[in-house]
């Protein structure tokens, strides 16, 4: 499987320019004939604009006609990052998946709301876990401040899953947990990390990030951006998390009766 980040500078509160940088990537990023393409959270409206419940997207319907668009017409799965959305009354932060044929194929809001930014107060936060198939491979779905919950994380191993997809939003004055915690998710769960992150400053002062990786099962970043703009490409070998745990097999040795 080979996977393309696309690692967005993200206008804020600007859904159209959004819409056509998301489209002027994909073009660039299909020339290395990617499997599956992932978007970094709330790539629509940036780390976010109020009221939410006014610029949110209502169902989701305009990101996912593009994104489906975009899926069937070039042949690739995607991993929308997220979008805020807007259904029964609540606002949403939700990552919408596609297959190849645009078919959605997932949808998980967002369940660990940054309560620091007010999050947690201008959306509604998600009550489940998902899992989904792409080409076959079993993956998961987890945003941004997920990755600082391994109790949520290790749930979503224990489905075993091979990939974990993380889109985010993440500012660059906390970089380092950004990179600490991504990988160790990885290395814990023995599972690829596809921390998908967005790119630049925003028109509000909001410093991301960039930063995003391909984390094999060892811990290793196999391909990693830096702060700006970029499309991040690596392939996954497909037996190497098998290898890993017959080698170390935390699975094996884990105490739940314990914790
Ligand atoms: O956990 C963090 O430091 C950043 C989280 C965040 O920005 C988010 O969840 O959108």
């Amino acid at each position: 499987m080979k996977i393309s980040i696309l690692q967005m500078p993200v206008a804020f509160a600007r859904p159209d320019d959004n819409i056509k940088t998301l489209r002027r990537m994909v073009a660039e990023a299909m020339r290395a004939e990617p499997d599956v393409l992932v978007l970094p959270e709330l790539w629509r409206l940036g780390f976010y604009p109020q009221p939410i419940a006014v610029h949110a997207d209502l169902d989701g319907q305009q990101s996912r006609t593009v994104l489906a668009e975009l899926a069937r017409t070039n042949g690739v799965n995607i991993v929308g990052g997220t979008v805020a959305n807007r259904r029964e009354g609540k606002v949403y932060n939700t990552c919408y998946v596609f297959d190849r044929t645009g078919t959605e194929v997932a949808s998980y809001d967002k369940a660990h709301l940054f309560s620091p930014s007010g999050e947690s107060k201008d959306f509604a936060a998600g009550r489940e876990m998902v899992t989904f198939r792409l080409d076959g491979v079993l993956c998961g779905v987890a945003v941004c401040y997920d990755v600082r919950f391994p109790e949520f994380i290790r749930k979503l191993a224990l489905e075993d899953i091979a990939v974990l997809f993380l889109p985010a939003a993440w500012p660059a004055s906390r970089l380092s947990h950004w990179q600490t915690l991504t990988r160790a998710r990885a290395i814990e769960n023995q599972f690829y990390v596809i921390a998908a992150n967005e790119a630049g400053t925003d028109e509000q002062g909001n410093h991301l990030a960039g930063h995003s990786a391909i984390l094999d099962p060892w811990g290793e970043a196999i391909a990693e951006a830096d702060e700006s703009e970029a499309i991040l490409t690596a392939r996954l070998r497909p037996g190497l998390r098998q290898h890993i745990r017959e080698t170390l097999n935390v699975y094996a040795d884990r105490r739940p009766e314990l914790y």
